[in-house]
């Protein structure tokens, strides 16, 4: 296993991509000068907007797409420089079920070995199907594997050469609870074994509970980069919920506030901490004489931070 003197798993300098054009599509900037560190250890996610360039810099990092200029780094090897050490530095579990449909698992993972170059003694192919919970159906056709035995099995693929880095690219779309779990399981071993994590996922709240850090990309460029605490911080908005005793008109509220009355009766006030204070917020309702039985505060989440940031970020 090579050493990674860097505290970057990834290095990412000036990255651009422009794809050309084909037929009439003119060409596309995709990534407009990309500068990201990936920590090495962490579970980290890469969240965006459909189209704001996740995919592309995935494939850069997996050496399945040539980048148009600037520089990455792979477990501390130069893409351009060492491309073999940094290819075998990283496992990637792509989107798409491309797996053979006439190889058994096993048999598939063998061939995965041999392309990397893995020798026999050095194979772990029984420990990962284990790992992913397919050696009751080691030596089964393919084909006859379901949905999430199937992306089970691209996750065994991506990690037969013992990769420092995996990349998950929306591993759990489309893919019910139960497997869901089971993967995230297997993502936290293998990160607590040291190995990095990079992650894409749709589901916000997925990369709330799971990522340490979250970079955000929206049109090609890094617009937040963050440990998710701070992002979650990030988000000016709050709300308070109260029981008034029951339903009623909404009373009148300061400035910068927002009350509704939920299906329940509670009244809810979002607002945000930056401009207002609860306790102005609380004398304002004992003002407007409604009584306050409970009073609760709800905290922002990832899906508030991201919407906010892309917002901002349009046009
Ligand atoms: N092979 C290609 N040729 C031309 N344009 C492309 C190609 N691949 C991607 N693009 C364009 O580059 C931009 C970034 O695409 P990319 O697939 O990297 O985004 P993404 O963030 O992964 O989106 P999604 O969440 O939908 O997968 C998009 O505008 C896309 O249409």
């Amino acid at each position: 296993m090579p050493d990674n003197a860097s505290p970057s798993a990834i290095e990412i300098r000036d990255l651009r991509k422009i794809y050309a054009a084909s037929g009439n599509q003119p060409p596309k900037e995709a990534l407009k000068g990309i500068n990201l560190d990936i920590p090495n250890g962490s579970i980290f996610g890469l969240l965006g907007p459909n189209g704001a360039g996740k995919s592309t810099i995935i494939n850069i990092l997996a050496g399945l797409v040539n980048k148009t200029s600037g520089h990455v780094k792979i477990w501390g090897f130069d893409q351009d420089v060492n491309p073999r050490q940094s290819r075998a530095a990283i496992g990637v579990m792509p989107q798409e079920l491309n797996i053979d449909p006439f190889l058994p698992p096993r048999a598939s993972l063998e061939v995965q070995a041999g392309l990397y170059g893995v020798p026999a003694r050095e194979r772990w192919t029984d420990e990962i199907l284990a790992l992913v919970g397919l050696t009751a159906q080691a030596d089964s056709y393919a084909r006859n594997l379901s949905g999430g035995m199937k992306r089970r099995l691209l996750l065994a693929k991506a990690l037969v050469h013992r990769p420092q880095i995996l990349v998950l690219d929306e591993p759990t779309a489309g893919v019910d609870i139960d497997l869901r779990a089971m993967l995230w399981d297997n993502v936290r071993r293998l990160n607590r074994d040291g190995m990095t994590i990079i992650l894409t996922t749709h589901y916000l709240e997925e990369a709330q509970e799971m990522c340490d850090e979250i970079a955000i990309i929206n049109h090609g460029q890094v617009i937040a980069r963050e440990s998710t605490s701070g992002l979650l911080g990030r988000a000016d908005t709050k709300t308070l919920v109260i029981d008034t005793g029951g339903p009623g008109p909404v009373p009148d509220l300061p400035d910068g506030a927002q009350g509704m009355r939920r299906d329940n009766g509670l009244l809810a006030i979002n607002y945000r901490p930056s401009a207002l204070r609860t306790d102005q917020l609380i004398d304002a309702l004992r003002a407007a004489g409604q009584p306050l039985l409970d009073v609760t505060t709800e905290e922002p989440d990832l899906e508030d931070v991201f919407v906010s940031l892309t917002r901002q970020d349009r046009g």
